[in-house]
């Protein structure tokens, strides 16, 4: 068997008996209540971009207390003047990145990188709930974000919103589980940022070492390959000369 540069198992961070230590940055965006509870309870460092400091504290209320972020960052153009006095006054840090040529998420990520390093923490995903959906501009701009996150980090980046997971694949091999039972049916490939020259084994629709790339080949609506029924599913392998984007469904059925 070849050897893998990188093994993922994306979907470990939302299962409650999942083995992966992460930290959480959440967007300004409605996050999934189930989700939210399952990765606070893990989160080593819990941040919010600006306006997701909003929603913490709307879908919090009644138990604000046990909710508490370890940083707030962004212009502040977005968090309410009563959100901010909330979470200074309970000793939240509120980290002001005033730049205005990189988006709040991708600042709180570079502080997430720096403080996981300065507090020296054994990490296996930064996790960031939020950015798939909402404004498209900030959409492909999340996506950006983890074309940043490849210089400022080793670690997996996934992204999840609802029903989407997101995750940015270096250049290399991965071997990516795909049996944790939270996987919905489909998974993805998308060159964003230009051409990727791609083997994949695993996937219903194969690609055998050709090019994807906008306007020739992209491979959405893929799934997993069949297994007989009670069988487990074989990883998915992905070979890529170039960063692309994979990403897969999170079924909304639960235990
Ligand atoms: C070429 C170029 N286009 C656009 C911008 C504007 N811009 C890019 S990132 C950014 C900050 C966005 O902040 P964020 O809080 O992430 O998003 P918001 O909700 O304020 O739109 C701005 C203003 C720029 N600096 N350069
Ligand atoms: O529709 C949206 C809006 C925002 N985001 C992400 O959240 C952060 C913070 O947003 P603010 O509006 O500045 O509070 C932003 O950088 C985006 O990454 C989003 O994904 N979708």
């Amino acid at each position: 068997m070849p050897v893998m540069d990188e093994q993922l198992t994306p979907l470990d961070c939302l299962l409650p008996s999942g083995t992966q230590k992460i930290c959480l940055i959440m967007l300004n965006q409605p996050p999934e209540k189930h989700h939210l509870h399952v990765l606070w309870s893990k989160a080593l460092i819990r941040a919010c971009a600006d306006g997701a400091a909003n929603h913490l504290y709307s879908v919090t209320a009644g138990d604000r207390k046990s909710f508490l972020p370890d940083y707030i960052s962004g212009d502040f153009d977005s968090i309410t003047s009563e959100v901010k006095e909330f979470y200074a006054e309970k000793g939240c840090k509120l980290i002001e990145t005033a730049d205005q040529d990189l988006t709040d998420y991708t600042k709180c990520l570079s502080i997430m990188v720096e403080e996981i390093k300065r507090r020296q923490l054994k990490v296996d995903a930064i996790v960031t709930l939020g950015g798939l959906a909402g404004r498209l501009d900030q959409t492909m701009a999340s996506v950006e974000t983890l074309y940043h996150g490849l210089s400022l980090t080793r670690l997996p980046l996934p992204i999840i919103q609802g029903t989407s997971l997101a995750l940015l694949l270096r250049p290399g091999s991965h071997r990516i589980e795909v049996n944790t039972g939270l996987e919905g049916e489909w998974c993805s490939l998308i060159p964003v940022g230009g051409p990727c020259r791609t083997h994949t084994t695993g996937l219903k629709w194969n690609l055998n070492d050709q090019v994807l790339q906008f306007g020739t080949l992209v491979s959405t609506s893929n799934t997993y390959e069949p297994v007989p029924p009670g069988h487990p599913r074989r990883p998915v392998t992905v070979t890529t000369d170039q960063p692309l984007l994979w990403s897969m469904g999170i079924s909304q059925d639960r235990e």
